[in-house]
């Protein structure tokens, strides 16, 4: 969408966030071109024709805060953070031009050093009335605050991005991939819906400055499993645990721990076209599987912010962490930054692992070209040796999608194993005695695709068998109405069953409220863990309930 008194080529340098590492600036050499946005190192690279990514200005999104002196450019598929070192976007604010206008201007500025007088042509507002819907701005600042990222500003000389993927991953054995036999159901009662015709749109700009999760949606949008069992699938690789449990090299039990964090990212993949129930306050979720000898039980212990606590054991590991996050939404892509650390403990060797989880983006999180991406960092510590350590890196790489990498590192900080591999396909290590793929994800069920994406482990979730019924408390998102009506299929009656259950649920915050009390979990406490950060743990009661006398005798929550 080239407006004819736009100005031809426009070029100089900007600072550009760092897509490796993550964190920090480093100054790049930017030349818009018809509509098109690249950028090299300097100059010189790019007369060379050493480019990188191409961005088509005309289909993204701009926001700009002004105070940071920031313009994020959200093309769907590529997100650029970029600052200007002059107050020029303060001068232009009066003037309502296109992104690519603007883009001109702070180009042309930044190359002069000083204001050089422009041509530029002011567009009509309606024409670009959508480009410049200022979603940073009122969104940032309701939702979450800015990352830390000021520091590092890097001099562009630095070579850092990472090698090539390799593949590998052929060599895995054929005896990951067969699909066992668990007993439990195999698929869903019902196929889901085509929810395609559903203005996502229209839902999220009227909610600009909300959470996500606290706005409504039709429960078209909905896939039949809340967040509390989504957390419960992270457990999907658990037998990645037990084989740490019995790995007495520290070294390659790390690798173990490190391919189960890598694994619960997996299902994302065929996950981006539904978004789970948000479990209401005080809603649970128990799940029992002796087939991979743990048991699991979840929580919803706060509704503002939504944090769900969960907490697994077994004869070989502990498991739990609290999941919270905070929301960007950019324009056209939401990234997810989840703040809970997940915690793991080994029987056998007393360890205590612990990690923090890296940022998922959707992209294109209004079409239907949507997908998922996972980037960042997970540093895994053990608590209780200083042994080793492991770094992996979840890449945001153009070109390279899907790609983890990974090391162990012992006290010195010398490598003593890498690993790497595609948190969707499998991660293979080559420094374990015998070089092998240590995790690949099971194969999808038939027909997966009319089953919200599920893997077999999510089919399983919600199953609700007459022999497990009058032993959940009432609590149980398997108990949840709507969320059965939606497995079932019966879309319309979902929508009218989820307002009414969010609604007693807002009664039954007016009346503590009205009180002067506040909710206390039954599962869960809160405390402050060695770094003073406020964590929830299991208190231990809830499966002593269950194995005695069981919920019928305890006041429960009424929650639908
Ligand atoms: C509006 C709808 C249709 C768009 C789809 C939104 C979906 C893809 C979103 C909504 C909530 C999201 C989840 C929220 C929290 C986490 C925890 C994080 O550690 C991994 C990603 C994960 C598990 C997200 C995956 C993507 C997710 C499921």
């Amino acid at each position: 969408m080239q407006d004819a008194n736009t100005p031809g080529i426009c070029e100089g340098y900007l600072m550009k966030r760092r897509k490796w590492p993550l964190k920090g600036w480093h100054k790049r050499y930017f030349v818009l071109d018809k509509g098109i946005l690249r950028y090299s190192k300097n100059q010189h690279d790019f007369s060379k024709g050493k480019m990188h990514g191409a961005l088509d200005v005309s289909l993204a999104v701009m926001s700009v805060n002004k105070k940071a002196r920031r313009i994020d450019l959200d093309a769907g598929d590529i997100l650029y953070h970029m600052k200007v070192s002059y107050c020029i976007l303060l001068q232009y604010d009066a003037i309502k031009l296109t992104v690519s206008d603007y883009l001109h201007v702070c180009l042309c500025f930044t190359q002069s050093g000083s204001g050089r007088s422009l041509s530029f042509h002011a567009p009509s507002v309606a024409d670009s009335a959508a480009e410049y819907f200022d979603a940073c701005d009122e969104l940032m600042c309701a939702s979450s605050s800015e990352m830390s990222d000021e520091s590092g500003l890097s001099d562009g000389s630095s070579n850092s991005e990472p090698d090539e993927a390799h593949g590998y991953l052929s060599k895995a054995p054929a005896k990951l991939n067969s699909i066992k036999n668990t007993g439990h159901r195999t698929t869903l009662p019902a196929v889901c819906p085509d929810n395609s015709h559903v203005g996502l749109m229209t839902i999220l700009y009227n909610n600009i400055g909300k959470d996500l999760s606290r706005v409504s949606m039709p429960a078209a949008l909905n896939e039949p499993v809340c967040l509390l069992q989504r957390l419960c699938e992270e457990l999907e690789y658990s037998d990645l645990l037990d084989t740490a449990n019995h790995t007495d090299d520290p070294y390659q039990r790390m690798v173990y721990i490190a391919a189960f964090a890598i694994s619960g990212y997996a299902t994302a993949q065929y996950r981006n076209r539904y978004k789970p129930f948000n479990p209401v306050l005080g809603e649970t979720f128990e799940c029992i599987r002796e087939d991979r000898g743990f048991r699991y039980i979840s929580e919803q212990v706060s509704h503002h912010p939504p944090i769900s606590a969960c907490h697994a054991e077994s004869n070989n590991f502990n498991f739990w962490q609290d999941q919270r996050w905070k929301n960007k939404f950019w324009g056209k892509s939401l990234e997810i930054m989840p703040t809970g650390m997940v915690n793991v403990t080994l029987k056998n060797y007393g360890d205590h692992y612990e990690w923090n989880k890296v940022v998922t983006c959707i992209h294109n999180v209004l079409s239907q070209q949507r997908y998922l991406e996972h980037y960042g960092e997970v540093i895994i510590r053990n608590l209780k040796s200083s042994v080793c350590t492991c770094k992996i890196t979840f890449v945001k790489v153009y070109g390279s999608k899907n790609e983890v990498q990974g090391q162990v590192l012992d006290e010195t900080g010398n490598i003593v194993h890498r690993f790497g591999g595609f948190w969707h396909e499998g991660i293979f290590c080559d420094t374990l005695p015998n070089p092998q793929c240590i995790w690949k994800p099971n194969p999808q069920p038939k027909n997966y695709m009319i089953y919200y994406g599920f893997s077999s482990f999510a089919m399983e979730m919600n199953e609700l068998t007459p022999d497990l019924k009058p032993l959940l408390p009432p609590t149980d998102t398997r108990l949840r109405p709507d969320q059965r009506l939606l497995e079932e299929g019966k879309i319309e009656e979902t929508d009218k069953k989820k307002d009414e259950v969010e609604e007693k649920q807002r009664e039954r915050r007016k009346i503590l409220a009205k009180r002067g009390e506040e909710h206390i979990p039954c599962f869960f406490r809160k405390t402050l863990d060695a770094a003073g950060k406020e964590v929830w743990l299991y208190n231990g009661t809830y499966w002593k309930i269950r194995d005695n006398a069981g919920f019928v005798n305890v006041k429960n929550l009424e929650l639908w």
